[in-house]
C-alpha cells in the first residue's frame, strides 16, 4: 500500500512525497513549491525536524514539551547538526548581587571587563572598553539599543557611587535588546516572541515580582517612558510592541531559552539562538554544542553519540554532576517542568548512587546500606534503605542535604586550606555515599591541590596521600564514564581529572612504588604506570578535542602537551 501523510502545507492527507528527503507529504505541487520555497529547502535532506505542537503544522502534538527535534535517520556521533549565528547576544540577564555592585562591568560594545565611569560611548554615555571599540558602531551589537539608551540621564561624576550601579543595571540590556530588535526587522521580533516563554507560570514567582522592579519599571522609568513621550509629541512610533507585559514575556524568553556563552576574559554573557533552543532537555542527552567566539558566538550542535531514527534530539539545560533532586528542582524552577529522564527515573542514578545518603540503621547502628528515595520522580518522596528496613522522611532528607550544601558551599567559597578540605570530606563520608555529588565536588578540588599547593606538592606528598589522590582519581573517572559515557560533556572536568592521574602516576614511578590495578586486587608494576600515564594523556586530549574553542581547554590541552613531552624526555621508550 502507497504510504500517506498530512500535506506539509494544508494539513491534508496526500501521497506525493517530497523526492529528496522522502518525509514530507503534498496534496499537490503548488503547495510542495510553496513549502519548499517558505520552510522545507532548510530542512530538506537535514537528519531531523522541528516537530511542531501549533495546529497550523498539523504534525505530531507533544503538550508537554512542546517543538522538539526529532532524528528522520539514523545520526553518527559527532555529525554537524547545524549551526547558527545568535538572534540577539548580550550581559547575562540574572546577576547575583556581588555582581550587580561590582565596578567592573562589560564594555557595552564588546563585553571586555571595564570600569563604571573610565570610558564610555559617546552617545548614550554607557561603560565601554575604550572611546573606538569597534562594537559600539556595529549594528548587531550596541548598535541595537544605543538609540533607546539615549533618552536615559545618567549620573555625573561626583554623584552617590550608589546612582551609578542604580543606572547602570546592565542585567535589563538584553531585554531591551530583545525589545529593540522590532526597530531592525518586525519579522525576527515576532519569531523572538514566539519562544516559550512560560508567562502565565511564571507570573506567580519571586522571579516575575524581581524582573517587575530590577527589569520592567527600571527600563520604563529611565528609558521608555522618555521614548514614548517624545513619540506622542512628535506623531511617530519607534517601538510599536512596548509594554510591561511584553517586557515580562521577553524576561521569560530569555530565562527560558537563551544560552550562557563563557568569553576567554571568563566573563559569561548571553545568547538567543531560536533554533538551538528548541533542543529539549535530558539529563542524558545525545547532543552538545560549541559556540565560536571568533565567529560572531556561531553555535554549533553535533551529535554526542551515534543517534536513532524516531529518537528526540537533546542537550543538558542543568548541571549533570549535580544529584536527581537537584537537577530537578533546578530545571522545575528555572525552566518549569519536570524531568523523567531515564536518569531522574533511577533511585541509583544507573549505578552511580549520587545522591545516595548512608544509612544510620536502627538506633544508629549503621547497617552498611544506602538510603535511596522510594520515587525519584516525586518532590516529596520519603527514602529507604537498600539493605534494612529502615525509612526516612523527605523533609529529614532535605534538612540534611541544606545543612551539608551550606558546608561545602562555605568551604569551596573561600581559600580553604588542604586541611579543610579532608577534615570536611571526612565528616561527610558518615553521612554520605562515596559517590555522592558533594563529595565529588570536594575531592576534585582536592586532587588539584594534592601536587600543587605549598607543602602539598607531588614531591612532598605522602606515599599514602600519593597513592590516595590516584584512587580519588580513579573513583571519579569511574563515575564520569557512566554518566558521559562517549565523553562529550564532562570533558574539561575529566580532562583536569586524567592530567592529575598522569602527575600522581609519573610520582608512583619515580618513586618506584606499586598502584593498584584498576578493577582488581592486584598490583601494577613501575613500567606499566608509566604507560598508564601516558594512555591517561593521550585519553585527555582525544576528549578535549571540543573544548579548543574555549579558553580553558586551550590552556589544559597545552599542559597535556607538556606532560607529554615531559615522559617522553625522560623515558624515551614510554
Ligand atoms: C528551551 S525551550 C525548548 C523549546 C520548547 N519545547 C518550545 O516549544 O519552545 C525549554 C522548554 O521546553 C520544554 N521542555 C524541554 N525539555 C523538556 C523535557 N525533557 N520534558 C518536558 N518539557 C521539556 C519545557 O517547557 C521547557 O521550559
Amino acid at each position: 500500500m502507497d504510504s500517506e501523510g498530512k500535506c506539509g502545507l494544508c494539513g491534508i492527507v496526500s501521497k506525493l512525497k517530497c523526492a529528496g528527503c522522502q518525509l514530507i507529504y503534498y496534496c499537490s505541487s503548488e503547495h510542495q513549491k510553496k513549502h519548499w520555497r517558505a520552510k522545507h529547502k532548510n530542512e530538506c535532506a537535514k537528519p531531523y525536524e522541528i516537530v511542531y505542537h501549533s495546529p497550523e503544522t498539523k504534525l505530531t502534538r507533544n503538550e508537554e514539551i512542546g517543538r522538539f527535534f526529532m532524528a528522520t535517520k539514523e545520526i553518527t556521533k559527532d555529525t554537524v547538526l547545524f549551526s547558527e549565528n545568535p538572534l540577539v547576544i548580550g550581559p547575562k540577564w540574572n546577576l547575583d548581587e556581588y555582581e550587580q555592585r561590582s565596578v567592573t562591568v562589560p564594555c557595552v560594545g564588546c563585553f571586555a571587563d571595564c570600569c563604571l565611569g573610565q570610558f564610555c560611548c559617546e552617545y548614550c554615555r554607557w561603560p565601554a572598553c575604550k572611546p573606538n571599540c569597534p562594537g559600539l558602531v556595529n549594528a548587531n551589537l550596541h548598535g541595537l539599543e544605543c538609540g533607546i539608551l539615549r533618552f536615559g540621564r545618567p549620573p555625573k561624576p561626583g554623584d552617590d557611587p550608589e546612582s551609578f550601579f542604580d543606572y547602570y543595571r546592565y542585567d535589563a540590556l538584553l531585554v531591551l535588546k530583545c525589545l529593540a530588535i522590532q526597530i531592525r526587522s518586525p519579522d525576527l521580533f515576532d519569531q523572538m516572541l514566539n519562544l516559550e516563554s512560560h508567562y502565565e507560570a511564571r507570573k506567580s514567582t519571586r522571579y516575575y515580582a524581581d524582573t517587575d522592579e530590577r527589569t520592567v519599571s527600571y527600563l520604563f522609568r529611565n528609558f521608555l517612558d522618555p521614548l514614548q513621550k517624545l513619540e506622542r509629541k512628535e506623531g511617530k512610533v519607534v517601538l510599536k510592541v512596548c509594554d510591561r507585559k511584553t517586557l515580562h514575556k521577553i524576561s521569560g524568553i530569555l530565562e527560558v531559552n537563551a544560552m550562557v556563552i563563557p568569553l576567554s576574559n571568563g566573563r559569561e554573557i548571553c545568547g538567543l539562538y531560536p533554533i538551538g533552543c528548541m533542543l529539549e532537555h535530558s539529563c542524558m542527552p545525545n547532543a552538545f554544542y560549541t559556540f565560536d567566539c571568533s565567529k560572531g558566538m556561531k553555535l554549533t550542535f553535533k551529535a554526542g553519540r551515534d543517534i536513532r531514527k524516531g529518537e528526540h534530539l537533546t542537550t543538558t539545560y542543568t548541571h549533570s554532576l549535580w544529584g536527581t533532586q537537584l537537577r530537578r528542582e533546578h530545571l522545575k524552577t528555572n525552566k518549569y517542568f519536570a524531568c523523567k529522564c531515564n536518569r531522574c527515573s533511577d533511585p541509583t542514578e544507573l549505578d552511580t548512587f549520587l545522591s545516595a545518603l548512608r544509612c544510620m540503621g536502627i538506633e544508629n547502628e549503621p547497617c552498611g546500606g544506602f538510603q535511596l528515595p522510594i520515587d525519584p520522580l516525586s518532590d516529596i518522596s520519603d527514602w529507604k534503605c537498600n539493605r534494612c528496613p529502615v525509612q526516612i522522611t523527605h523533609d529529614q532528607v532535605n534538612f540534611l542535604m541544606s545543612k551539608i550544601g551550606e558546608e561545602v558551599d562555605e568551604v569551596m567559597g573561600r581559600k580553604s586550606s588542604v586541611k579543610e578540605f579532608e577534615n570536611l570530606i571526612h565528616k561527610l563520608q558518615n553521612f554520605l555515599h562515596p559517590n555522592h555529588f558533594h563529595l565529588l565536588t570536594l575531592k576534585h578540588s582536592l586532587i588539584q591541590m594534592y601536587g600543587h599547593f605549598p607543602g602539598h606538592r607531588l614531591s612532598e606528598l605522602s606515599n599514602e596521600v600519593l597513592l590516595q589522590k590516584l584512587q580519588m582519581c580513579r573513583d571519579m573517572l569511574a563515575i564520569i564514564e557512566v554518566l558521559d559515557p562517549e565523553s562529550f560533556r564532562l570533558t574539561l572536568y575529566a580532562g583536569v581529572i586524567l592530567l592529575e592521574q598522569q602527575a600522581a602516576l609519573v610520582e608512583c614511578n619515580r618513586r618506584k612504588l606499586y598502584t593498584k590495578k584498576p578493577g582488581t586486587e592486584s598490583d601494577v608494576g613501575t613500567e606499566n604506570t608509566l604507560n598508564e600515564a601516558v594512555q591517561c594523556l593521550v585519553r585527555a586530549k582525544s576528549i578535549l578535542r571540543n573544548e579548543m574553542g574555549t579558553q580553558q581547554g586551550k590552556k589544559l590541552m597545552e599542559q597535556i602537551e607538556n606532560a607529554l613531552e615531559r615522559i617522553a624526555t625522560a623515558s624515551p621508550k614510554a
